[in-house]
């Protein structure tokens, strides 16, 4: 069968020479949630923006249900988009706002009525379905820009940050609506964001991007625990970097020198030899922290890996441990652990240990 969305090598040059998008590639199942995360300018929009057909596509083949839709007018592709700012039209009511698009397609009124109650009803809006937009909260006007979309019945919903006009208790609340939602609809949603949170909450995968190009398309888990970039591990979670060279891989091992001596980690998914330059990343989650006082020896054949640190500062938060500590390097780090783990283990001010186990980690070559 036929992916409801496909992006073969595309790109995109604007007039001005901009390289705004690089070789894109990405083949999306019906009913996925994918999410566009990435920082301000890398190319996200410019994509999105190619799919609905208001932006011109300089290379490449874009696929809808198997159909090359490339030269398509955006109002013939089975797609319908969601602005940041949601566009609403302030002089019209709701209903009027989301009635618009069934208009322009000239359904027959009593079909087009009876699709517009039907997505109200399920949007909550029935009761404002005469009131301006103006007049409602932006949770509200988020669930307009919704159900004009939905209306229309599209495979596919393109949504460029949806979520950014709106405080963070909110957004949290329409996170989860709009999951369900989807879920529910069983439509493919393609999703704009530059909060990680939102993306590794909402997607079924998630397509990072970088400066035009794609730097790793993994679902949330993988991509947070196993990063295939710097720029990724830099970029999602909170993770440490250590750089070192490859002394030896044996074993399904491999052993670094790096600046906090000899570290073990496993070997990444591509090939690694002797003497590559290659770089630990170590999740904030994956850090124990122990005092000084235990012997170094004991915690190393107990977690693997162990690197002295100096303890700042311990802050108990309800049933969470909050440590700030540093690093030999100088770097500092800041983790959370369950206070149980720790008891009261630790002092500020002190010497301690950070220590890991290598399957923890992912080792990135260079
Ligand atoms: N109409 C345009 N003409 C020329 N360059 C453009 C145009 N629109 C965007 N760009 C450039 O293309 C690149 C990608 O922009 P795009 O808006 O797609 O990024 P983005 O990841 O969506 O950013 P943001 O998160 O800030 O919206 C940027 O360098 C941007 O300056």
């Amino acid at each position: 069968m036929a992916y409801d969305l496909q992006l073969s090598h595309i790109g995109k040059v604007y007039d001005n020479g901009t390289p705004a998008v690089i070789d894109f590639n990405l083949d999306v199942d019906k009913g996925e949630f994918i999410a566009f995360l990435g920082p301000s300018g890398c190319g996200k929009t410019t994509t999105l923006r190619m799919i609905a057909g208001f932006e011109t596509i300089t290379s490449g083949d874009l696929m809808i249900r198997g159909k090359r839709v490339n030269d398509l007018q955006p109002e013939k592709r089975p797609t319908s988009m969601i602005f940041q700012n949601y566009a609403l039209f302030p002089h019209m009511t709701v209903r009027q706002n989301v009635m618009f698009g069934l208009e322009v397609k000239g359904l027959p009124v009593t079909e087009a009525n009876h699709k517009v109650d039907r997505i109200l009803d399920k949007l909550g809006l029935t009761e404002v379905a005469n009131v301006r937009p103006t007049r409602l909260s932006g949770g509200q006007r988020q669930r307009i820009a919704l159900a004009r979309s939905l209306v229309v019945e599209p495979d596919i919903l393109l949504l460029d940050e949806p979520l950014g006009a709106l405080d963070a208790n909110l957004r949290k609340s329409i996170q989860n609506e709009l999951k369900l939602l989807q879920r529910d609809l069983g439509i493919t949603f393609v999703f704009v964001t530059h909060a990680q949170s939102e993306a590794l909450a909402l997607s079924d995968r998630i397509v990072v991007m970088n400066a035009g190009r794609v730097e790793q398309i993994s679902p949330p888990r993988e991509l947070y625990t196993r990063p295939q970039s710097i720029f990724v591990a830099r970029f999602i979670g909170a993770n440490t970097l250590i750089s070192g060279k490859v002394r030896n891989v044996a074993g399904g091992s491999v052993s670094l020198d790096t600046p906090f001596g000899a570290l073990v980690a496993e070997p990444p998914a591509t090939s690694i030899t002797t003497g590559a330059a290659a770089s630990i990343v170590l999740p904030a989650e994956a850090m124990n922290v122990l005092p000084a006082s235990m012997p170094e020896a004991e915690v190393r054949a107990k977690h693997g890996n162990v690197v002295p640190c100096q303890i700042n500062r311990l802050q108990l938060v309800g049933h969470i441990l909050q440590i700030g500590m540093t690093l030999p390097s100088g770097e500092m780090v800041q983790l959370e652990g369950h206070a149980d783990k720790y008891r009261d283990t630790l002092r500020a001010g002190a010497a301690g240990y950070v220590a890991w186990n290598p399957a923890d980690t992912t080792l990135i070559a260079q």
